[in-house]
């Protein structure tokens, strides 16, 4: 893959800021893959680290790597948690779910004192919505709920793996909104969350503290703390 350098550099340069002692988030997607692998390495060599995971496939990479586990509800809260990104915009704002594990990467995020984007430069954008929002939605009705966000301007379109619904982590659907260009991400992700079925979206809002995006060659850190 074209971006890999770029994704490894920056994956690894997050990770350096996982310390001994510490809980952290681990999130999900190719770019997160290096991060979490880099912290494999390190735990490998001796640092005490707790990991969450954010999906079922990273448990099970995280198990691979012998990185000890626990869950969300059994910790108060996280020092750190570091999660790749479909767009990061100029402000720090973001959309997720491109690996459909949005809902757990959120909840992880949301416990952690200090969230650490990782992405490529491809990810770094002037405005959110060339990519399309992921929204996960309860599959009961999919259909009315599909209908409501199709009534926001939205364009809905469920995601399908192999000709059937993509099922998350959490057994439910996501549909993955063309909106091309969203102009008030704040408000586009509070008028999503009051519609019944939706369970969360894809927009990450003054979530993120610092992102970390490499070309490949160089790495630059943008802190929105
Ligand atoms: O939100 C995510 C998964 O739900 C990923 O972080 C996002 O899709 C980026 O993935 P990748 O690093 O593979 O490009």
């Amino acid at each position: 893959m074209a971006n890999d350098a770029a994704k490894k550099l920056a994956g690894e340069h997050a990770a350096t800021y996982v310390e001994d002692g510490m809980m952290v988030g681990l999130g999900t997607g190719s770019t997160a893959f290096f991060a979490i692998q880099a912290l494999g390495e390190r735990v490998a060599n001796g640092l005490n680290i707790q990991g969450v995971a954010t999906s079922k496939d990273t448990e099970v990479l995280a198990q691979k790597l012998h990185i000890p586990l626990l869950a969300l509800e059994d910790v108060p809260y996280l020092d750190m948690a570091l999660d790749g990104a479909d767009e990061v915009d100029e402000q720090g704002q973001l959309i997720k779910g491109g690996g459909g594990a949005l809902l757990r990467e959120k909840l992880v995020a949301s416990a952690a004192k200090k969230f650490i984007v990782i992405v490529d430069a491809s990810k770094e954008v002037k405005q959110l919505g060339a990519f399309p929002l992921p929204v996960e939605i309860v599959p009961f009705a999919w259909e009315k709920t599909a209908q409501k966000i199709a009534d926001l301007d939205c364009h809905p379109v469920q995601r399908q793996r192999a000709g059937k619904p993509f099922i998350t982590d959490n057994g439910n659907y996501i549909v993955d909104c063309h909106c091309e260009k969203i102009e008030h991400p704040a408000e586009l992700h509070q008028q999503l969350k009051l519609l019944t079925g939706v369970v969360e979206t894809g927009l990450f809002i003054d979530m993120a503290s610092v992102c970390v995006t490499s070309d490949g060659q160089t790495t630059r850190v943008r802190d929105f703390a």
